[in-house]
């Protein structure tokens, strides 16, 4: 299983200075939606030259334009770049075209979708490279958030999925018990007083 470090940050500087700390003990440097609406995708480009060896995410979170969107942020340098599952099915065949174009590809973010198991199914029959079983910074926020469902959620899809919302070192290994490609992880890093620690024990825990 990949590790996924989340960069929810606003500052392309603050960001560097994450990765640099994490990159040793992760797979995937993603920079989080609020980072790029903060500094552009220029942030991205910065990522990628800094880390050339790294997978970067580029947490777009796109609904419409899904061609267009997608394809700037390739150009940029990302590796891969999330479209929402609620979006419609023209959109996320939209960012696929630019994915193959660019020889990369497109994560479908499943936030908010009621049922993920049957979005994620017909997502990745659309060719995408996997999807995200994700609940959101202000969903975990909400009283009576459990992470579990998302970890059933990703068993029932029966496809390759990621698991994203507040993972951390206790529960890394039941994502990867789960059976997911990748587990994602931001606050339990960028939050943290020392991020490489943070983030050398969340692999650790990885069995
Ligand atoms: O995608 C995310 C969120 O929507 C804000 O951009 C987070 O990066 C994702 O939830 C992972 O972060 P944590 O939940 O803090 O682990």
């Amino acid at each position: 299983m990949k590790l996924q470090f989340a960069m929810d940050t606003l500052t392309t500087e603050v960001a560097l200075e994450l990765a640099a700390a994490a990159a040793p003990y992760v797979d995937i440097l993603e920079l989080g939606t609020p980072l790029i609406k903060s500094a552009g995708l220029s942030a991205v480009t910065a990522i990628k030259a800094a880390h050339p060896d790294k997978i970067v995410f580029a947490d777009l979170k796109t609904m419409d334009a899904g061609e267009l969107e997608a394809d700037i942020a390739f150009t940029a340098g990302a590796d891969l770049v999330t479209v929402l599952g609620s979006a419609g099915d023209s959109t996320i065949i939209g960012a696929v075209k630019a994915a193959k174009k660019h020889g990369k590809g497109i994560v479908v973010d499943l936030i908010g979708v009621a049922d993920k198991p049957k979005r994620a199914k017909e997502v990745v029959a659309l060719g995408v490279e996997f999807v995200e079983m994700h609940a959101g910074l202000d969903e975990q926020a909400e009283p009576g958030f459990t992470f579990s469902k998302l970890l059933r959620d990703g068993e029932t899809a029966g496809v390759p999925f990621s698991v994203a919302g507040g993972v951390n070192a206790a529960s890394v290994a039941s994502v990867q018990l789960s059976g997911a490609l990748v587990a994602v992880a931001g606050g339990a890093i960028y939050g943290a007083p020392d991020v490489g620690a943070a983030a050398a024990e969340i692999r650790a825990a990885i069995i």
